[in-house]
């Protein structure tokens, strides 16, 4: 972990720690909270003497019932983890409704967090900002290849070049290199053969661009000899040979090009045209990847990931599923994985304390909702229980790994949504609007 995120994690636990102590234990006390809370609501968090130091923790954030292994099981279909059919009673009062806070499945806790940071707490020490690439417009995928007929072009290299036939050699080398790319792994031999056939052949001299930053593009390049560089914003950002490949997200996402491609020596290139890119992926395994990707871009709080960044992420995301009232995670339990629902219902319970194992519902959570991140973050055992409810779940999952390296450039919306969800979870704070609630995340 960076320095900075581990100082900024040691704030949390410091913070946490300090909720703990001041925490009220007795009913009384909780009661006498409630009654000022009640009172105090309406003022603004810095106005309000009483919600700093901020109400308890539910127990589960500090780690109950620690115990060995993790929950969640192997990720094949119905391969969750030990927990058995009917034992998530407690989550499975969670009302679908409240899936993404406000009704909306695709609408998460930090988007809420980020439109209610928009309307008016400007000045809350907010996270930090997010790098530039990030920031990146995007436009959607369209999947009717039909509708690029008249797709903008860019330079001279933009232009279509027709299908050439092409030696055994050059053939073995082309699907070589298709294969390896994330997009076209899942093709059959036949189909692989098809994309091939179509490929058309563009010859660059060194120093001439391939694609250019920022217009429009509408062709996938494989480079058969020579070499070229990469450059964002005029700075190097890669290289390709021989096999190497670009040029897929304009055609997947429909946007400018990222970068400048130039050749540094003189190049042969096979080219793709976008309907065949399109068409070669939609009739084949690979249209699954293409909707994967399709589903992380409206996945709220992926939205500050660029499409390179979502591409890399749809390749690393391993399909985990699991069957109605399956405890996906266990409380205590230590965690290795980071879950992203795709499709059905996800109930987070909690132990109402460390003698009390009675499960109370925190959360409910839907399609392009998450969990599982805590454990990750904060390096502790697993915080809630995570329930497959209302039907079978399908899940998304990162190892801890991955989730530091691909998701490290949303890092602080999950940090700012991970502590908006821990004080989501402390019954005193249940009056709290969200933008309260959404303040003192921040503060924190
Ligand atoms: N109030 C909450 N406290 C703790 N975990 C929560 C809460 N609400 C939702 N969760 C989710 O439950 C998950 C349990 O595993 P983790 O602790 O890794 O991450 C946790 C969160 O994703």
């Amino acid at each position: 972990m960076e320095p900075q995120r581990e100082a900024v994690m040691k704030k949390i636990r410091r913070k946490i720690k300090g909720i703990i102590k001041s925490s009220p234990s007795s009913p009384q006390q909780q009661q006498q909270q409630q009654q000022k809370e009640k009172e105090n609501e309406g003022m603004s968090l810095s106005e309000n003497p009483e919600v700093s130091p901020m109400p308890p923790l539910p127990p589960a954030a500090q780690g109950v019932a620690a115990g060995s292994g993790d929950a969640e099981g192997g990720g094949s279909a119905g391969g969750g983890g030990g927990g058995s059919a009917g034992s998530g009673g407690g989550g499975a009062d969670g009302d679908a409704e409240n899936v993404g806070s406000d009704g909306d499945p695709m609408k998460t806790d930090s988007a809420v967090a980020s439109q209610e940071e928009k309307e008016g707490t400007e000045s809350m020490d907010v996270s930090p900002p997010l790098p530039s690439s990030a920031n990146k417009k995007r436009v959607p995928i369209v999947n009717n290849p039909d509708e690029f007929a008249s797709f903008g072009q860019g330079g001279d290299a933009e232009i279509p070049s027709p299908a050439v036939p092409k030696s055994d050699e050059a053939r073995a080398a082309l699907s070589n290199a298709l294969r390896g790319h994330f997009l076209f792994a899942q093709l059959t031999p036949t189909d692989l053969s098809a994309c091939v056939d179509v490929m058309g052949l563009l010859e660059m001299s060194a120093g001439q661009d391939i694609v250019v930053q920022g217009e429009r593009g509408s062709r996938f390049f494989v480079m058969e000899s020579g070499s070229a560089e990469a450059y964002v914003n005029g700075e190097r950002v890669c290289g390709y040979g021989p096999g190497g490949s670009f040029g897929e997200l304009a055609l997947m996402y429909n946007c400018e090009r990222a970068a400048t491609v130039r050749a540094t020596s003189d190049s042969r290139l096979w080219t793709m045209d976008l309907s065949t890119f399109r068409r070669s992926l939609a009739t084949t395994a690979s249209s699954q990847i293409l909707s994967r990707c399709e589903f992380l871009r409206k996945v709220p709080f992926l939205a500050e990931l660029n499409n390179e960044q979502v591409n890399k992420l749809a390749d690393a995301l391993e399909v985990k599923e699991f069957l109605q009232d399956e405890y996906i995670i266990r409380q205590g339990q230590q965690g290795e994985d980071f879950f992203l629902i795709e499709e059905g219902v996800v109930s987070c319970t909690q132990a109402k304390s460390a003698t009390d194992p009675t499960e109370m519902s925190l959360l409910t959570l839907g399609p392009g909702e998450y969990f599982g991140e805590m454990a990750l973050m904060l390096d502790e055992p697993r915080a809630a229980n995570c329930i497959a409810v209302q039907g079978n779940v399908k899940c998304l999952s990162l190892d801890r790994t991955r989730f530091s390296n691909l998701l490290g450039p949303i890092y602080s919306i999950l940090q700012q949504n991970m502590r908006l969800r821990i004080l989501k979870g402390v019954p005193l704070l249940s009056k709290l609007t969200e933008q309260k609630l959404c303040r003192m995340a921040g503060a924190l």
